[in-house]
């Protein structure tokens, strides 16, 4: 199966590629050559399952192929939960190092640290069908950043084991965070022996 990523996040890519790469499905990027430009609709979804909904279903019709998107986000007891599926505007600053300044000024001196980072991924198919699987994992907020991989907040988000997200290779990460969770879920829905799907394009 040729599936398409909807998202134009380099570290969801490599996450997405290593996680499923033992399905055998052609992987490409939204910008690979073969493939007719789209624009991904702005996230007007009031939830993860809506946001990456809009995305994956416009990529599927604008491709006719089956598209996966991420929608994820990390929400902070302390913060009521927040920034939640607003994470990738917290406080309107558009860097993630901004963003996780600001988490950190949003935490100064607060006790609780906990938090969870939610992954939806949506598999859109072109005749309208849709497949969602979540994953979610708990952790602390750090006073500080700690480690060089991974992307977004994971340098702030300390795990269980006392390592935080960024210190992790990627096959690492995918086996304890929140989008390996929703990956694996839905490796499993495909692998070998899982029912297939005839791929229809609407016209
Ligand atoms: O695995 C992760 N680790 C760290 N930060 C993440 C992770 N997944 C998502 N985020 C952050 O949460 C926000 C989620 O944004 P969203 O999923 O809407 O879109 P994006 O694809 O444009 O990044 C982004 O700021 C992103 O950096
Ligand atoms: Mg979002």
């Amino acid at each position: 199966m040729r599936v398409v990523i909807a998202t134009s996040n380099p570290g969801k890519v490599t996450e997405i590629r290593e996680a499923l790469a033992g399905l055998g499905w052609e992987l490409l990027a939204l910008n690979d050559p073969s493939l007719p430009a789209v624009t991904l609709p702005e996230e007007t979804g009031t939830t993860y399952e809506e946001n990456a909904a809009l995305k994956a279903c416009a990529t599927a019709l604008v491709m006719g192929l089956p598209a996966l998107a991420d929608d994820s986000g990390l929400e902070v007891s302390a913060l009521n939960g927040e920034p939640g599926v607003f994470s990738a505007r917290f406080g309107n600053l558009d860097t993630a190092n901004g963003r996780n300044l600001h988490l950190l000024e949003q935490l100064r001196g607060k006790a609780d640290r906990r938090a969870k980072f939610v992954s939806v991924l949506l598999l859109a198919y072109p005749d309208g069908y849709l497949e969602s699987y979540r994953g979610e994992v708990e952790g602390q907020i750090l006073e500080g950043p700690r480690g060089q991989d991974g992307f977004g907040y994971d340098p702030l988000f300390l795990l269980p084991d006392g390592r935080s997200m960024a210190e992790l290779s990627v096959p690492e990460k995918r086996a304890v965070s929140h989008r390996g969770k929703a990956l694996e879920a839905l490796r499993a829905a495909h692998s070998a022996g899982a029912p297939k799907r005839e791929v229809t394009r609407l016209e």
